[in-house]
């Protein structure tokens, strides 16, 4: 294979890297934490599903966060992802907002750990925290899920291109869509929340 003039590779420093990366469009979630350690959370695109058996998923956080010694300490987590209206509360938890008002703008229940998991969120995985790895600027936290609640109702959070944007859900009774999807939309208002249905616990 050839790689064209126009197409050429570029050495890889972090702007160049980051650059690729805001390509890739993400789900959106808040990893939150209490407990000994305090209450903190922050918003995280660095997530995803290492085993179903057992289930867990690994989440990435820079260790420069302000919630990172908290989560180490509590070594308890809720993965909480995002949907359509959502925006702002990823916003404040995107950094240099005080922890009370990161929280404030969202109503929260418990599932076990003691992490506060969002009750509007698409999905709520609550964690503890079994392994973790240094790597780079990050800790790689590998978190066994002992609780998955869902609730939320709206279209999925994405980000993309360093902005959110939505992707429009299959429709009900129906696990693909009737058409090719057409693409991610602009966000509008938040659909009603749906009962809360908690689909498995340990
Ligand atoms: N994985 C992460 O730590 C991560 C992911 C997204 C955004 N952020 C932070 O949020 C702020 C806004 O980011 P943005 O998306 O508007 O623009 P950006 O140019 O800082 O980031 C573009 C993309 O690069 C990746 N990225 C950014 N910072 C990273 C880091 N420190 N380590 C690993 N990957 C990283 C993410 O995929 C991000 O979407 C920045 O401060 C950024 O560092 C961090
Ligand atoms: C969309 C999006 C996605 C991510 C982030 C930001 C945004 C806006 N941030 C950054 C993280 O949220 C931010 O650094 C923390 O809130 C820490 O800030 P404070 O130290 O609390 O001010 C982030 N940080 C991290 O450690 N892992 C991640 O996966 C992500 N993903």
């Amino acid at each position: 294979m050839t790689v064209s003039e126009t197409e050429s590779a570029v050495p890889v420093d972090a702007s160049a890297y980051r650059e690729a990366m805001s390509r890739l469009a993400s789900a959106v979630h808040l990893i939150t934490t209490d407990g000994p350690g305090g209450r903190a959370g922050f918003t995280a695109s660095a997530v995803c599903s290492v085993s179903d058996a057992p289930p867990t998923l690994l989440v990435c956080v820079n260790r420069a966060a302000s919630a990172y010694a908290p989560l180490i300490r509590n070594g308890a987590l809720c993965v909480n992802t995002l949907g359509e209206g959502h925006e702002t509360v990823a916003g404040l938890f995107g950094g240099r907002t005080p922890m009370d008002e990161r929280f404030a703008a969202g109503t929260w229940r418990r599932l076990g750990s003691g992490a506060p998991a969002l009750t509007d969120a698409l999905v709520s995985f609550d964690c503890r925290i079994v392994e973790r790895h240094a790597v780079g600027s990050h800790d790689v936290l590998y978190c066994a899920v002992e609780a998955v609640a869902a609730a939320g109702q709206a279209d999925a959070l994405l980000y993309s291109e360093r902005r959110y944007r939505t992707l429009p859900r299959a429709p009900r009774g129906g696990s693909a869509p009737a058409e090719p999807a057409r693409g991610a939309r602009a966000i509008g208002a938040r659909p009603p929340e749906g009962p809360v249905l908690a689909l498995r616990s340990a």
